[in-house]
């Protein structure tokens, strides 16, 4: 049971204040970073993750909108706003929350994009920049994981360089916004990693696969699906899970739960990440951060900058630059 917590909040507060020096160098040169969203439809994870980032640029003094568009809505709708959006100079960066509905194709949004406003590297120039090894934009919560995880290793005494190398990263769950970019970052770590995804359990070969763990970042959408028999002893279990659930204290609410069986896992982790306050935290900020870098990169006042940006060396990958 001696477990350590990964403590998402207090990381996120030290990522913000880069943020924040970040964006008052951009603010004196004139420029003021724009972030914009498009919601279609009302999921509950959706909605609170736009709330908190909507809340987040207003602390750092950005420009926020947010286009809501009916569950109804057709491809061509999102596509006209996304083109909207585009053509905007207030905006630096867009944000298409997942989930879309049936009929929109994520694929279609995703091209529609304008390359460098797309903070999450979804457009195929970005997506494929970050498979080489070499993003313009590291996506935010796969970032937020791996940043997590690069300053636990560093606070518990280790070369986060040396570790990854040495070590097997799992990543359960195979999205284009988490599962595929996470194994992505496990590469341009040196990692060996191991893809898993709903196939794997279907053929009951999931567990098999997560036992041999360094690093377990659980990212499936399905509450509390790792207990303590899928992973081994000594494990680092990152879960990126934002389950909505009835709160069981009662009172008709409704809460936000991970895929992690927290207890459980615990008994048998070196460390962990709770659900809230672990991924969620710091995904919002690592949002923002990619917002300012797309509106300094996009600016004329920042001449030196103004070249199609790719990012550091594929280790640091923007997490650790100072
Ligand atoms: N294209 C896209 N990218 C996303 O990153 C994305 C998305 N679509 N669709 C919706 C989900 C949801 N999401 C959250 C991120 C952080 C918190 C978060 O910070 N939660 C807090 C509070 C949780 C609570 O209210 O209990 C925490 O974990 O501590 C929540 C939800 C990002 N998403």
């Amino acid at each position: 049971m001696g477990a350590r917590v990964i403590d998402g909040r207090a990381l996120a507060e030290e990522l913000k204040l880069r943020v924040i020096s970040e964006v008052e160098e951009l603010a004196a040169g004139g420029v003021r970073p724009g972030l914009a969203t498009v919601f279609v439809g009302e999921d509950y994870a959706a909605r609170a993750y736009e709330r908190r980032v909507r809340k987040l640029a207003g602390e750092l003094g950005c420009r926020y909108t947010c286009e809501r568009l009916p569950e109804e809505a057709e491809e061509a709708d999102v596509l006209a706003v996304v083109g909207k959006l585009n053509a905007d100079p207030r905006v630096s960066g867009i944000l298409v929350l997942r989930p879309l509905p049936e009929r929109v194709s994520e694929p279609a949004v995703y091209r529609m994009l304008d390359p460098l406003k797309d903070i999450e590297a979804v457009h195929p120039v970005n997506a494929g920049l970050l498979a080489l090894g070499r993003p313009r934009y590291v996506p935010s919560t796969p970032a937020a994981c791996f940043y997590l995880l690069d300053r636990y290793l560093k606070l518990s005494g280790r070369d986060p360089e040396e570790y990854y190398r040495s070590s097997t990263v799992v990543v359960v769950g195979r999205s284009n916004n988490v599962g595929k970019p996470a194994v992505s970052l496990g590469f341009a770590r040196g990692a060996t990693v191991i893809s898993c995804d709903v196939n794997t359990y279907r053929a009951g070969r999931l567990r098999e696969q997560t036992v041999r763990a360094d690093v377990l970042i659980v990212a499936a959408g399905v509450a509390g699906l790792i207990d303590e028999s899928y992973v081994r002893e000594g494990v680092i279990a990152v879960d990126v899970g934002i389950n909505p659930v009835a709160d069981p204290e009662g009172g008709g609410r409704t809460i936000l739960v991970g895929d992690l069986d927290f207890q459980s896992v615990a008994r048998k982790a070196e460390a962990l990440t709770p659900v809230p306050g672990g991924v969620g935290p710091i995904t919002d900020v690592w949002l923002l951060k990619n917002t300012a870098a797309a509106a300094r990169w996009s600016s004329s006042r920042f001449p030196g900058r103004r070249w199609l940006p790719v990012a550091a060396p594929a280790i640091s990958g923007g997490y650790e630059e100072q």
